[in-house]
C-alpha cells in the first residue's frame, strides 16, 4: 500500500487552477521532493495531502484512507517555522505532543513523561539535544527550523511534509537542515514529501522527484532521470553556471 496516493487532484481558486489533474503515489519510506517555480502549485499540493486545503476534484489517500481533514499521523514543517521565541527549544519541541494532550494538562503544562522523552529524542535527532534549554528566539534560523522539525517528530507522524523548509535560510544552513530532515526520515522510517525550489539541494538530498509546472505534473522520476533537460523544462532559462556552482559549492555545514 502506498503511503500517499493522489488521484486526479484538481484545485481551483476562482479562475486560478493551482493543481490540474495531478496523480501519483509515494511508497512507504520514500523521500520525495516536489520541484517547481513559485506558483507552480507545490504548497497547494502539500496542503491537500495534509487536509488543510480541500480538493475541487479528485482525492488524496494517506495510508489508504481518504483525507478529509488534518490527521495526527501527517506532520508538516513550514517555511516560517512558527517557533515561539520566548520558549526553550525543548518546550517548543514538546508542543508537537499537543494533539494528544488534553486541554487541562496542556494548560497546566503537565506533559506525560513519554512525551518529554520524545521531545528530547527528537532534539537529539536534529542535533540540538545540547541546546534543549536554550531560548529558541536566540537561535539561528537554521537551528530554529531544526526545532520545527523536532516538533513535527514529537507528533509521531508516519508522514512528514515540509513546505519550502529552507527558503529563508543561507546556503550553509539550508544544507544542514536538509541533512537533518533526510536523516530524521531515514532514522524513523518516515515517508517524506518536501517542496523545494532550489534544484541543487533537491538533487543532493532527494530520492524521488515530482516536478510541477502550472499545476501539472511534468516530471515524476528518480535521481538518474532528473536530467538538465528536465530541469530546464521545469525552470526554463535556468543559469546553468550558477546552478552548477550551487551544486558543487555551499558544502560548508553550519547551523
Ligand atoms: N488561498 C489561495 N487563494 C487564491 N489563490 C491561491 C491560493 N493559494 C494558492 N493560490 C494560487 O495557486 C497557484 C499555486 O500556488 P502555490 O502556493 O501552491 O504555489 P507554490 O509552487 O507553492 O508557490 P510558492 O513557492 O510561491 O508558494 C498560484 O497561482 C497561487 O497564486
Amino acid at each position: 500500500m502506498s503511503a500517499i496516493r493522489v488521484e486526479n487532484l484538481t484545485k481551483r481558486f476562482g479562475e486560478t487552477v493551482a493543481l490540474d489533474d495531478v496523480s501519483f503515489e509515494v511508497p512507504e519510506g520514500e523521500f520525495a521532493i516536489v520541484l517547481g517555480v513559485s506558483g507552480s502549485g507545490k504548497s497547494t499540493l502539500l496542503r491537500c495531502i495534509n487536509g488543510l486545503t480541500h480538493p475541487t476534484d479528485g482525492q488524496v489517500f494517506v495510508q489508504g484512507d481518504p483525507v478529509t481533514s488534518h490527521r495526527d499521523d501527517v506532520a508538516m514543517v513550514f517555511q516560517q517555522h512558527n517557533i515561539i521565541g520566548g520558549m526553550s527549544a525543548y518546550s517548543n519541541a514538546l508542543t508537537g505532543a499537543l494533539g494528544r494532550t488534553d486541554l487541562l494538562r496542556s494548560v497546566l503544562r503537565l506533559n506525560k513523561r513519554s512525551d518529554k522523552v520524545r521531545a528530547l529524542e527528537a532534539l537529539d535527532t536534529v542535533g540540538l539535544l545540547g541546546e534543549a534549554e536554550q531560548r529558541a528566539g536566540r537561535m539561528s534560523g537554521g537551528q530554529q527550523q531544526r526545532v520545527g522539525i523536532a516538533r513535527a517528530l514529537v507528533q509521531e507522524p508516519d508522514i512528514l511534509l515540509a513546505d519550502e523548509p529552507v527558503a529563508s535560510l543561507d546556503p550553509g544552513s539550508s544544507q544542514t537542515v536538509m541533512r537533518y530532515l533526510r536523516g530524521a526520515a531515514e532514522e524513523r522510517g518516515l515517508t517524506a514529501m518536501i517542496s523545494l525550489h532550489q534544484v541543487n539541494l533537491a538533487r543532493q538530498f532527494g530520492e524521488r522527484f515530482i516536478g510541477l509546472a502550472d499545476g501539472e505534473v511534468v516530471f515524476d522520476g528518480y535521481s538518474d532521470e532528473l536530467t538538465f533537460d528536465v530541469i530546464d523544462r521545469l525552470y526554463g532559462g535556468i543559469d546553468m553556471e550558477e546552478f552548477l556552482a550551487g551544486e558543487n559549492g555551499h558544502s560548508e555545514v553550519t547551523g
